[in-house]
């Protein structure tokens, strides 16, 4: 797989906190060239005309060829489940002292959940800071409303009842309520394909699904403290950092796509093809919806995985939400049928979702793992 934007691996992009920076695109696929990102309102996505879906499924095929981005509006997450997860986050990093947040410590859990310190110093060779503290919870059949199983994909770390009331059910409101939007997602993503509507759902009855609370402190604005997510684009590195001990950005599940809650703070960006950083600034009352690397390689890259990053340009205290949702771990991803074509033949062996992941550390990180490289290959 190789990359095929106008910058390459070991390009310089403008940082936006003063000078330019490498940019590692080994392996990611093509970006598309944009100057903002689109905004399309859901309310037909439950429609009982099918043309009217249809209608809003092109929206998404747009957005998702062409910018790998978008805002999503009348998406039927009610405004308490909003409230609640704002709320909790809160809670979770400042009502809790050091030591009980760090007895939840991502490293003791055997499938990377849990939470994760900020790092403020450059420690043991580490290249980057983490200017940001946060929390993952792995799927949790008990808030899928759409469950057919009760079987997670390994034990979460939830704060207990005795120092956090009542986080679990406040955190499950949420967490069901994007559980729900994520399966009708998939729903339009699997129209805008021209596939059956329900296509998709027999490869996601128990996804790989990753709800994160990030907390970025207050920073002196241009300062590399801003720097928060560095540039990336959405992958599963969770199993790999635990299988293969490598330092990753940041935890993922295997992308699918991400539903992100920001609060009012600027922060996000996102690498138009061009070079060009395009702002995806909160806008009330939206999430901001992209695609993941899976589904990108699922769409023959036919959808785009666009590069992202969260560098805090206000230097204020910032929260945001994203929920990460993927197909199930060992559900074999087969090149969509609508994606093939003459102008675009297969790309990709059929792989599990939990192959696919190896391969693309592989692929990102080719040192750390040059042993697996002839493991997986694309076809
Ligand atoms: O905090 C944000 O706005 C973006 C987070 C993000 O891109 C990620 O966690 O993958
Ligand atoms: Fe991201």
């Amino acid at each position: 797989m190789s990359y095929t934007g106008m910058y390459d691996k070991g390009d310089h992009i403008d940082t936006g906190i003063g000078g330019t920076r490498k940019i590692n695109t080994a392996g990611k696929p093509s970006s598309g060239t944009f100057s903002s990102i689109p905004v399309i309102d859901l309310t037909d996505a439950t429609s009982p005309s099918l043309d009217a879906r249809k209608k809003v499924a092109q929206e998404v095929y747009e957005a998702c060829v062409n910018v790998g981005f978008f805002y999503i509006k009348n998406h039927g997450v009610p405004d308490e489940a909003i409230a609640s997860i704002k709320h909790e986050a809160k809670r979770f990093f400042h009502e809790q002292s050091e030591e009980d947040k760090m007895n939840l410590d991502i490293s003791k859990n055997t499938e990377f959940y849990g939470y994760a310190p900020i790092k403020p110093k450059l420690e043991n060779g580490r290249a980057k800071t983490r200017m940001f503290e946060s929390i993952n919870f792995g799927y949790e059949p008990s808030m899928d409303p759409g469950a057919s199983t009760t079987e997670d994909n390994g034990p979460n770390f939830w704060p207990s009842e005795e120092k956090l009331p009542n986080f679990k059910a406040n955190v499950g409101k949420y967490y069901s309520a994007v559980m729900d939007l994520s399966r009708q997602l998939l729903h339009m993503f699997a129209l805008s394909l021209n596939l059956e509507e329900t296509f998709l759902d027999k490869f996601c009855k128990k996804p790989g699904v990753l709800l994160k609370l990030n907390h970025y402190p207050a920073v002196v604005p241009d300062s590399s403290d801003s720097a928060g997510i560095h540039a990336h684009s959405d992958l599963e590195s969770k199993r790999l950092r635990f299988t293969y001990q490598v330092e990753l950005e940041s935890l993922h599940s295997p992308p699918g796509f991400t539903i992100l809650l920001q609060d009012d703070v600027k922060s996000l960006e996102v690498l138009s093809k061009d070079g060009h950083w395009i702002p995806a600034d909160p806008i009330p009352g939206t999430f901001v919806v992209n695609i993941g690397d899976a589904m990108s390689m699922w769409t023959n890259n036919l959808f785009l995985s666009t590069i992202h990053r969260a560098y805090n340009k206000e230097g204020k205290v910032r929260y945001s939400v994203p929920f990460f949702f993927g197909a199930d771990y060992d559900a074999v991803m087969e090149t969509l049928p609508s994606c093939i074509d003459e102008m675009r033949p297969v790309k990709y062996k059929p792989i599990t979702a939990g192959e696919y992941v190896r391969m693309k550390l592989n692929n990102t990180y080719p040192k750390a793992v040059g042993k697996v490289a002839a493991e997986v290959s694309v076809a």
